[in-house]
């Protein structure tokens, strides 16, 4: 059996190699860029006027003159204009060009504007003032946005300034969920007294558009040939399948021998943690990736959060996010297994606390609808003591 810290390292070595696609500006957002965007033209694109007002030579104002006769008028979206005269002024809108021979602008609320003159009232002019150097912050052809990056909407409206209306991404992984088990009926039926209904796949879909990831639905019935049958035609629709349950020791357990004559590679069965000691990792044919999670809820979405995210972070190429909290009340826990605790989080003065929520155990639904987070404490100790610090993995 293998640790929780191992487990997580391999899983994250077998990132499938996503294609690069297409697609429209908005539908980018939460995509990884599969591209460099580089700056069109300089940013600002022009000397760009930042408040309404009058644009004069700031020599003018510094030789004593107060009054401007007023030239022209220059709105933003209008091509640039020239302050020719020497003397006179350009009433001009915040996002105009600057006009050329001009050097600063004075604001609509230092100035009296009477019978098409105006007058400034402000005690000094700077040369430059209220104009944003062309290409001050960035030149053209710098990188604004390295590849690999995930799209915000920040991001959004860069791509949108450089151009971009379609945007180069990395393909999005096919993913199916499948639930196993004869005692599971769907959510709109009711459950006869040996039955329940089929929440961890529905648990896990909302987990993955969390992510911003669709996936197929799928279940499983308990009978070797019928799931070898289904998976197999499963398997070959998409890269990837998250399976729920049927990976312990009992007589209906039949994954871990179905996906071996499907041509698994195993790359782990059994962590040392609780919960999910289970788990089951490992490759298909064509490079096609299958977790196996434990079936009891909490297990499979204890799981999930640990290694699947940790898997499609490697995968998309994007860093691993690694957090920590203290652990807010003392804990024991002897088996020599990683222990993740479900917890909230407070903040105490900057300091992340971890407290951990009551719970019976992996088949308990309700403990992580309270919990927050998880708290893993190692296997090298028994004690775990209050503020001590412990890796934390976000619900
Ligand atoms: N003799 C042993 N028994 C068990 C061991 C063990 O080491 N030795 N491990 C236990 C642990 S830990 C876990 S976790 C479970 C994992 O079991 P399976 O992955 O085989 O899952 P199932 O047997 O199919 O189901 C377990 C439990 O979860 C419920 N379940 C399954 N799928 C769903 C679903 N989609 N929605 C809601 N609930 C689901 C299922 O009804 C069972 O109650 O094995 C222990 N046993
Ligand atoms: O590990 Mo199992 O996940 O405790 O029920
Ligand atoms: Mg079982």
């Amino acid at each position: 059996m293998i640790s929780a810290e191992e487990a997580l390292q391999l899983v994250r070595q077998y990132k499938v190699t996503l294609e690069v696609e297409e697609v429209a500006l908005l539908k980018s957002l939460h995509r990884v860029l599969a591209q460099e965007v580089k700056a069109d033209r300089d940013f600002p694109p022009f000397d760009r006027v930042t408040m309404d007002g009058i644009a004069i030579r700031a020599e003018d104002f510094l030789s004593g003159l107060r009054s401007f006769p007023i030239a022209q008028l220059q709105a933003a979206g209008a091509p640039q204009t020239s302050l020719d005269q020497a003397g006179t002024c350009i009433e001009i809108m915040t996002g105009a060009m600057l006009p050329r021979n001009a050097n600063a602008v004075v604001p609509y609320e230092v100035c009296i504007i009477q019978d098409g003159i105006a007058t400034i009232q402000a005690e000094q002019v700077v040369k430059g003032q209220n104009i944003h150097v062309q290409g001050s912050d960035e030149k053209v052809g710098a990188t604004l946005i390295a590849a690999g990056t995930k799209i915000t909407p920040a991001m959004i409206g860069t791509l949108a300034s450089v151009g971009l209306s379609r945007v180069q991404v990395y393909s999005l992984p096919k993913i199916a969920i499948c639930s196993t088990g004869d005692e599971l009926v769907e959510v709109h039926e009711t459950p006869l007294p040996h039955q329940i209904r089929r929440s961890n796949a529905y648990m896990l879909a909302a987990a993955l558009l969390e992510e911003h990831l669709q996936a197929n639905l799928f279940h499983l019935p308990d009978h070797p040939e019928l799931m070898h049958e289904n998976l197999s035609s499963i398997i070959q629709e998409h890269d990837v399948v998250l399976l729920s349950g049927a990976v312990s020791k009992g007589k209906f357990d039949f994954l871990p021998h179905v996906l071996e004559q499907l041509g698994l590679e195993l790359v782990f069965h059994k962590i040392a943690q609780k919960p999910g000691k289970p788990m089951l990792f490992g490759t298909l044919p064509a490079g096609k990736i299958v977790f196996g999670f434990p079936g009891n809820p909490v297990s499979t979405f204890v799981c999930y959060h640990l290694y699947f995210r940790a898997w499609l972070q490697a995968s998309l190429g994007l860093p691993p996010q690694q957090q920590s909290a203290q652990l807010a009340q003392p804990i024991t826990y002897k088996p020599a297994l990683t222990y993740h605790v479900p917890v909230v989080l407070r903040n105490e003065e900057g300091i992340l606390k971890a407290i951990p929520v009551s719970t019976t155990g992996s088949g308990d639904l309700t403990s992580i609808l309270k919990a927050k987070a998880l708290l893993s404490l190692p296997t090298n100790k028994t004690e775990f003591k209050e503020d001590e610090w412990y890796p934390l993995t976000l619900l």
